[in-house]
């Protein structure tokens, strides 16, 4: 569904960081990147969502060149963007924050579906509560859902787990996971956190100085190749 072809990103300040990254990502699948602090996961994720002009290569969302389209384009087409930090409105309530997720989307209906808080009960209990009140692991939820009601093909997630407690990154990895297996939707996940990586995952790539520089077919290959685990995040 997702090809990504020796695509090539960087900031006016930084020069290239993204050095012609080649990799593929079937429908259904949750695929992890990994890699240590800058080696550029953050820029392929924004340029992935638009947020960031490529500068070379291209990408495909199911057959579509997307490489420099507008990040509405890119999001209207079926790319969701949770990025690292979360970005939600926190003087907006949750509810509004959700709203936020389908207004201007041309295919949806400009209401929630009544279902929405199925997957994160907490949102529903606070759904009248200011969303920068809450914890960072319940806005990270929040964070998710805003992107999901907007129905992506392609769910891009930075670093979910960050500064979140232990119980909320186990509660976010099994729903993301339900949500996965009954709808098809496809994730693409940077992490650090390998425990939630491997509840998730179904494969990894790893990323070193701007290209795809491996990959773990198989998730056990985590464990069962820790010399890829020590190379490509030093731990
Ligand atoms: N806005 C920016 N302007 C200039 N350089 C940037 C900018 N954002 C990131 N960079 C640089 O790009 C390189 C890759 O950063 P990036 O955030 O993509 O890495 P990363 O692999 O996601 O690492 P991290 O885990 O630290 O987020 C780093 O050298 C970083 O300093």
């Amino acid at each position: 569904m997702l090809q990504v072809e020796n695509l090539v990103a960087g900031y006016p300040s930084g020069g290239r960081v993204l050095k012609g990254a080649t990799f593929d990502v079937a429908k259904g699948e949750v695929v992890a990147l990994l890699g240590r602090n800058g080696m550029g996961k953050t820029t392929l994720m924004r340029a992935l969502a638009g947020q960031l002009a490529t500068q070379g290569g291209s990408f495909r969302l199911d057959g579509r060149e997307l490489g420099n389209c507008p990040s509405y384009v890119i999001a209207n087409e079926g790319i969701g963007y949770v990025p690292q930090g979360r970005e939600i409105f926190k003087d907006f309530t949750v509810e509004e924050n959700l709203l936020m997720g389908v207004l201007g989307k041309p295919r949806l209906p400009n209401r929630l579906p009544p279902d929405i808080y199925d997957f994160f009960p907490v949102l529903g209990e606070r759904r009248r509560q200011k969303a920068g009140t809450m914890s960072g692991g319940q806005q990270q939820q929040l964070a998710i859902m805003r992107c999901l009601v907007g129905q992506p093909k392609l769910l891009l997630l930075d670093e979910p787990s960050e500064g979140i407690q232990p119980s909320i990154v186990d509660e976010i990895g099994r729903t993301l996971q339900a949500i996965a297996r009954s709808t098809g939707l496809t994730i693409l996940v940077v992490e650090q956190n390998l425990d939630f990586v491997e509840a998730l995952a179904g494969r990894a790539l790893f990323m070193e100085n701007g290209v795809i520089a491996d990959r773990a077919d198989r998730i056990g290959q985590l464990r069962e190749r820790p010399e890829l685990v020590h190379r490509y995040l030093s731990i």
